[in-house]
């Protein structure tokens, strides 16, 4: 199981170093790094037809993402009076937001809620000294599972033991039953959570008095400052790949977060007001593993045949392959293309982060009768 030295050595850069501006802001590399994989794909390509399909049939719907606290499974305070303790919750929440498919019926939702729960019942749970040295019995009981495992749900590729489905409707909570802490493989890459949970802990008490406040506060909040302090003080958030010799950037949880905490308090975009970001615009979509599933059920996304088999086939892709990189970097440019008719529509601006929300509820909503998504262990989405 994990031991101490496994959380890298706390390195003594001091913040005012990191004024000094990266060459290449993280977001400008991921768009232009992204770019060039899908010019060069050879396994998944866009459909532009159907792209304009699908962003015309979402305008016209006018539909909206749930918000943060509509979606009723994250601790929120109301908006406006949100302290610090719903930021800690976010950075906690999306250090642990990756790889929930190798457990049939675990969602995010699930995360979500067992960690609203643990801080609801505890509000020092998240304390940067507790994250530090927190414990894998701890780490799996923050999941919020309702159902006990039933043997037909567990494919192969399980753990020996995990929760049915849900039992809501889909796009519904399931109901809210007192959550029985769940075997301790019941959370798939244990090991590895409990180690991006020690290491939010350790990088909080260096550099950020314990708090995630103060991160969101080192930022100016600005979003792109943001996913760079994350980027250089979080090695778990630095997301990045190589493509054909080439380096990829997609910084999926470094994205999400912000914009999670930008959602939780009320998606404002006028400093001073605490955590309200004024360049939301700047961060693209969250390269995960549910949106290119909603894509490539609309056809937005095409695999090659020998792709289209090894995922319809539940096959694993490794991290790290030439096809994922391609999937994730598809999504990427096929959100900022759909960005761009959607305002050629007339519809005015839509953030990728909006576009985003949007097309993740869809694939969420429609998840059991769409083709099957790709499967990688990955601990970046
Ligand atoms: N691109 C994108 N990926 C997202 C989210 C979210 C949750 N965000 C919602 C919460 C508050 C906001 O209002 C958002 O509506 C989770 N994921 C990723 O999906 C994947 C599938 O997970 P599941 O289906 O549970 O197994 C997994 O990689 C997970 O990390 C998102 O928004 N966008």
């Amino acid at each position: 199981m994990t031991t101490e030295d496994d959380v890298p050595a706390p390195f003594t850069v001091k913040l005012s170093a990191l004024r000094i501006r990266a060459l290449d802001a993280p977001l400008t590399s991921v768009r232009a790094s992204t770019a060039r994989v899908v010019r060069r794909a050879q396994h998944v390509h866009i459909d532009s037809a159907a792209l304009a399909a699908l962003t015309r049939s979402l305008t016209t719907r006018q539909t909206q993402p749930l918000a943060w606290q509509e979606l009723g499974w994250h601790y929120h305070a109301d908006a406006e009076t949100a302290g610090p303790l719903t930021c800690q919750y976010a950075l906690v929440l999306d250090a642990l937001n990756f790889c929930f498919w190798p457990t049939p019926g675990l969602e995010y939702e699930h995360l979500a809620r067992g960690l609203r729960r643990a801080l609801e019942r505890d509000p020092t749970a998240f304390n940067a000294q507790a994250l530090a040295s927190v414990s894998p019995a701890t780490v799996a009981g923050w999941v919020d599972c309702p159902s006990p495992p039933s043997p037909s749900h567990l494919s192969t590729s399980t753990p020996p033991t995990g929760p049915g489905p849900a039992t809501g409707a889909r796009g519904t909570s399931p109901p809210s039953s007192p959550a029985s802490s769940p075997p301790s493989s019941f959370l798939p890459c244990l090991s590895e959570r409990v180690r991006k949970v020690r290491e939010v802990g350790h990088v909080l008490l260096q550099h950020f008095n314990g708090q995630a406040a103060d991160l969101v506060r080192a930022s100016g909040f600005s979003a792109v400052e943001l996913v760079r302090l994350l980027s250089a003080f979080f090695p778990s958030f630095r997301d990045e790949a190589l493509h054909q010799g080439e380096q990829v950037y997609f910084y999926k949880r470094a994205q999400i977060l912000v914009a999670d905490i930008w959602a939780a308090y009320g998606c404002r975009t006028d400093p001073p007001f605490p955590y309200a970001f004024r360049d939301m615009g700047e961060l693209t979509m969250f390269a995960d593993y549910r949106v290119p599933q909603i894509l490539r059920g609309r056809g937005v996304l095409r695999y090659a045949p020998g792709l289209a088999e090894r995922v319809d086939g539940r096959e694993e892709l490794p991290a790290g392959s030439e096809e994922e990189v391609e999937i994730r970097a598809a999504t990427v440019q096929a959100v900022e293309s759909m960005r761009e008719v959607w305002r050629a529509g007339g519809k005015g601006e839509i953030l990728s982060v909006e576009l985003d929300w949007l097309l993740w509820q869809e694939g969420e909503r429609y998840r059991d009768s769409l083709p099957p998504h790709h499967r990688t262990l990955s601990i970046f989405y």
